[in-house]
């Protein structure tokens, strides 16, 4: 088992031990390889002919609920975004495709592709009011949206048959089925959701392990974070709820065309805490993990006829032991973690050398960053009062100042976290003023935080790469297809990453969990992560807390390569050595107010720095 540890530096540190770390390298390796998928696909394909057709229709159920839960893997698991009413989606799905093979005589294989847009194009609308709430009142917005499509079935008695329902759907349990001509008995249908199921369990690994999966994490864990190197949480999140409505459609369209009636019932509140026990108990963001879950929750009850009274009851013990015992699920428990840079863009990428001379802004004016009369008012409080300065390439500006002067306030401005209440942000001839976060990351002027902001059980390497994700051009299909031009495109920037992660010192804990690794590291990857957005115009928030003297060392010839690449750097810090060593200029904050710009010497020496800033360290020095 592996232990954690917490070291002084804050880190937790694994500790390798011998049997079930080892149990689940293996077993996770197993499943991954192609061969064990496919003999796994091919056994199930040919001996399901053994079983009964009772089992066989308990095994349809399984794959269909695997399906639903990569619903809720994906918006939650990955996007964070909690949902109680996925059965909105599941019911779209299977009254969609249901309605329109039974009563408007469609094609199950031209019903179920119509019910799965219909249920991606509800979640995009979704998407909208979602993101404007989160937490709780997300989870009671999407009950909401739950409660609303429950009743609206129930309502409309022409369409949907109301609480009477609506049988003879035509579907494999009633031998009624038929797709493009052929005649479907339980056992065809089977294979049929069987293929379908493969190749979503396959699609999903891809897009997870894609520029579109990272960027689901990176906004899970902080909107603001990715939307400093460029990832819009806007429209990542339409994304996530429109695949994940898709997936639940198709889930529930392949339902539909399984028992041949739809009632209400099937899709009210416990359809949705149902998927929810069955994505968490098997791990949210763990592919292989959901589908033992889901088979755990759908044979057993069907078998062995348990919960059929207790249902809820036994769904909350399951999940509080779970979530006390497990809190990583079954995936925790069997298998190692996923990753998120695919085997093939790492193999790629291995054979591929790229020089950090490259990250040079190339071919491209020398433009500076200004900052005009800017003021930012919170309420009655002044943080910036009419500050205005200049970032040239090429040169290093401290922004230094006794805490609460307003630099944080400045960088957040500047970056565009806040709208300034006055005053004009401009990058060459662009107003930059008023743009949002990441449309300031795409014009190139990136930050980092005061804390570093990185993806916890991301590796370095991945939180690295994800600095990258603004330039990788290809389409999101071209990315969950694995298409080769996505393949190419991600291994030359991650042979990018890899030059950066030598220049920042951090290649021998490239493949570590962030999390586990001493702060100075994880602000050291921040920087890395930063530099691989491409900047012309880098904001460093306190890099230099905390870190160690020989930490400190190496990010100062970091943030001199950076200076040697051209790129205009702003570097907010308290270290006045670090900084005299460092920085071609200063300014000086007080009460959001410039009190001095000027080089360092002239600093020490100014009697307004030294009576609000420096005090006695300045006669000392
Ligand atoms: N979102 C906010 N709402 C209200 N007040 C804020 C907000 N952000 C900052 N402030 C206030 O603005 C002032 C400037 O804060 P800011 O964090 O910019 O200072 P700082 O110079 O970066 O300080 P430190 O060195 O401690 O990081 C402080 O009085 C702070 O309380």
């Amino acid at each position: 088992m592996t232990a954690s540890v917490r070291e002084e530096t804050g880190a937790t540190v694994e500790q390798p031990s011998l049997g079930p770390a080892a149990l689940r390298r293996g077993l996770s390796r197993l499943v991954a390889h192609p061969l064990f998928q496919l003999a796994l696909l091919a056994l199930l394909l040919l001996g399901a002919g053994q079983l009964s057709s009772g089992t066989v229709q308990i095994a349809s159920f399984v794959l269909i609920a695997a399906i639903f839960a990569q619903s809720i893997n994906l918006l939650t698991g990955l996007a964070g975004q909690i949902s109680l009413g996925h059965a909105g989606f599941f019911g779209i799905g299977a009254y969609c495709s249901g309605i329109l093979v039974k009563s408007w005589g469609f094609d199950v294989a031209a019903a179920v592709p119509v019910a799965v847009l219909l249920a991606a194009a509800t979640g995009w609308l979704l998407s909208f009011p979602a993101n404007r709430v989160r937490d709780v009142y997300l989870a009671m917005m999407t009950l909401g949206f739950g409660m609303v499509f429950f009743e609206i079935v129930r309502e409309w008695n022409d369409v949907t048959g109301g609480t009477m329902g609506l049988p003879g759907v035509p579907a494999a349990a009633l031998r009624t089925l038929t797709i493009l001509g052929f005649r479907m008995d339980g056992l065809d249908y089977f294979r049929l959701v069987l293929l379908v199921t493969a190749l979503v369990l396959l699609l999903m690994r891809n897009l997870t392990q894609s520029r579109i999966g990272r960027a689901f994490f990176a906004i899970h864990v902080s909107e603001v974070a990715a939307g400093s190197i460029g990832i819009p949480s806007g429209s990542t999140k339409q994304l996530a709820y429109a695949v994940s409505g898709a997936l639940a459609g198709l889930a529930g369209a392949l339902y539909a065309h399984l028992v041949g009636y739809l009632g209400p019932e099937s899709f009210a509140l416990p359809r949705s805490i149902e998927v929810l026990v069955i994505a968490i108990v098997g791990g949210l963001g763990s592919i292989a993990g959901q589908v033992l879950s889901a088979t755990l929750f759908t044979f057993l009850p069907e078998r062995l006829q348990v919960f059929a009274e207790w249902q809820f009851i036994a769904y909350g013990l399951i999940l509080t032991f779970s979530l006390l015992v497990l809190p990583k699920g079954i995936g925790g428990l069997l298998f190692e973690p996923p990753r998120f840079i695919k085997p093939r863009v790492l193999r790629r990428a291995a054979g591929l050398t790229a020089d950090p001379a490259a990250l040079r802004p190339q071919g491209e004016a020398a433009e500076s960053l200004v900052v005009e009369g800017v003021t930012m008012r919170f309420g009655g409080l002044v943080a910036v009062d009419g500050v205005s300065l200049r970032l040239e390439p090429g040169r290093i500006t401290a922004l230094v100042g006794p805490n609460g002067s307003g630099k944080s306030t400045l960088v957040n401005v500047v970056s565009g976290i806040y709208r300034p209440t006055a005053g004009k942000v401009r990058f060459g001839e662009r107003d930059i003023t008023g743009l949002s976060d990441h449309q300031v990351a795409a014009a190139r002027v990136v930050r980092t935080f005061q804390d570093p902001r990185l993806v916890p059980h991301f590796t370095v390497r991945e939180n690295l790469l994800l600095g990258a994700h603004r330039l990788l051009r290809h389409s999101g299909a071209a990315a969950t297809l694995g298409l080769p031009g996505a393949i190419a495109e991600e291994a030359e920037h991650l042979a990018m990453a890899e030059a950066v992660l030598a220049l920042a010192g951090l290649t021998e804990v490239a493949d570590r969990p962030i999390d586990t690794l001493p702060y100075g590291t994880r602000r050291m990857a921040e920087v890395g992560r930063a530099l691989l957005a491409r900047p012309r115009v880098i904001l460093l928030d306190e890099p230099a807390a905390g870190l160690s003297e020989k930490e400190m060392e190496r990010l100062a010839q970091l943030i001199r390569d950076m200076k040697a690449m051209g790129l205009a750097i702003l570097l907010i810090d308290h270290h006045m050595d670090f900084l005299a060593e460092l920085v071609d200029e200063v300014v000086v904050l007080d009460s959001g107010r410039m009190i001095y710009h000027g080089d360092i010497a002239g600093m020490r020496r100014d009697p307004q720095v030294i009576a609000a800033y420096l005090g006695d360290e300045a006669t000392h020095a």
